[in-house]
């Protein structure tokens, strides 16, 4: 299996954190446009400052960094290199993350993210016949009501958004905090996925599902110490977005040759691979791929898996998810 193969192979994205995917050189171009201080004097300075311990670390960084997004244009910029990026490492479906908190907090309008997210997704669409769908997270560092104003705000929107999400400080901040606002987000018809056992313990991911009733788990790593939930996350093929990168950057996994991806294929989890941050983790989707299996030596039949697990858990209709496991089937065929 070349390298070629995994980077062509048809694949969807499902965790990647928007504001994540801002490059050092972006962020200095968007600081210099919008006049804010930023604390570094140049691009090698950034990428030096990326070095993490958990989560908090990192997460103190990305909220900086969001900083310099401040008008609808930012925003489409953002968006439109993420997928202008992505169309190369054989992305044909998105499903995204945005965290409205982090820039309403700042003063920017919830409509001015919205607006900008989606002229860029438009645009994605036209060029790149990808499909996309939006995700609001909720950061669960902040509290339920919190995350119940910023649902308001996005009342004129849930039509065009496909789900909600959770996100931030995991550790202290339970699934259980956000059942109510969750239970509101599914009424009004949205899918729901929440971050769960990245650093926190299982428990987390069995209040995800009996509490929050999610649909998707993002990442879901420390429910392995649960052989019970295991077996249950297996039966009921609840998807996990695991993000390899982002895991051993945040030292959640010592190495990438130690990384449980292809455990949790054997277990019968339908596991998938994304990048979470790229900017900030060494890499976007393909790089999560092409590292995996080559720390991890996988099969080509594995890597496929992976990729399929992908469309099978995304929150496609049925029309358009035939149509990309047809593709996949395709290509796979034909390399
Ligand atoms: N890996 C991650 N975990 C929790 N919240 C995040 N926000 C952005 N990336 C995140
Ligand atoms: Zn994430």
């Amino acid at each position: 299996m070349t390298n070629d193969f995994i980077t062509r192979l048809p694949k969807a994205e499902l965790h990647l954190h928007i504001e994540g995917s801002l490059e050092p050189e972006l962020m200095f171009a968007l600081a210099a446009r919008n006049k804010v201080a930023i604390p570094f004097a140049s691009v090698e300075d950034v990428r030096a400052a990326y070095s993490f311990t958990n989560l908090q670390t990192f997460l103190d960084i990305y909220y900086a960094g969001a900083a310099v997004l401040k008008t609808e244009e930012d925003f489409r910029d953002l968006a439109v290199a993420y997928f202008d990026r992505v169309a190369q490492d054989g992305v044909v479906h998105a499903e995204i993350f945005f965290d409205p908190q982090t820039h309403t907090h700042r003063g920017i309008p919830f409509d001015v993210v919205a607006n900008g997210l989606f002229a860029g997704i438009e645009e994605a669409k036209a060029k790149h016949g990808m499909s996309v769908g939006l995700i609001m997270s909720f950061l669960r560092h902040l509290s339920e009501e919190d995350a119940f104003e910023t649902f308001a705000q996005a009342e004129p929107w849930l039509d065009r958004l496909i789900g909600v999400g959770l996100d931030s400080s995991e550790m202290g901040n339970p699934p259980s905090k956000f059942a109510r606002v969750f239970a509101a987000a599914g009424d009004a018809g949205l899918m729901l996925c929440a971050h769960a056992g990245e650093e926190g313990p299982a428990e987390y991911v069995h209040e995800a599902l009996d509490l929050l009733h999610v649909d998707r788990i993002d990442h879901g790593n420390r429910a392995l110490e649960d052989p019970a939930l295991v077996a249950r996350l297996a039966r009921d093929a609840m998807t996990l977005t695991v993000c390899p990168l982002s895991n051993v950057a945040l030292r959640n996994v010592d190495t990438l040759e130690n990384h449980p991806i292809d455990r949790m294929l054997d277990l019968g989890l339908r596991a998938t691979i994304h990048s979470d941050d790229p900017a900030y983790f060494g890499g976007y989707i393909g790089e999560n791929y092409r590292q995996t299996a080559a720390a991890r030596n996988l099969s080509r039949e594995q890597v496929v898996t992976l990729a399929r697990n992908s469309f099978l858990g995304s929150f496609l209709d049925d029309e358009t998810l035939a149509g990309h496991l047809a593709t996949l089937d395709a290509y796979v065929k034909a390399n």
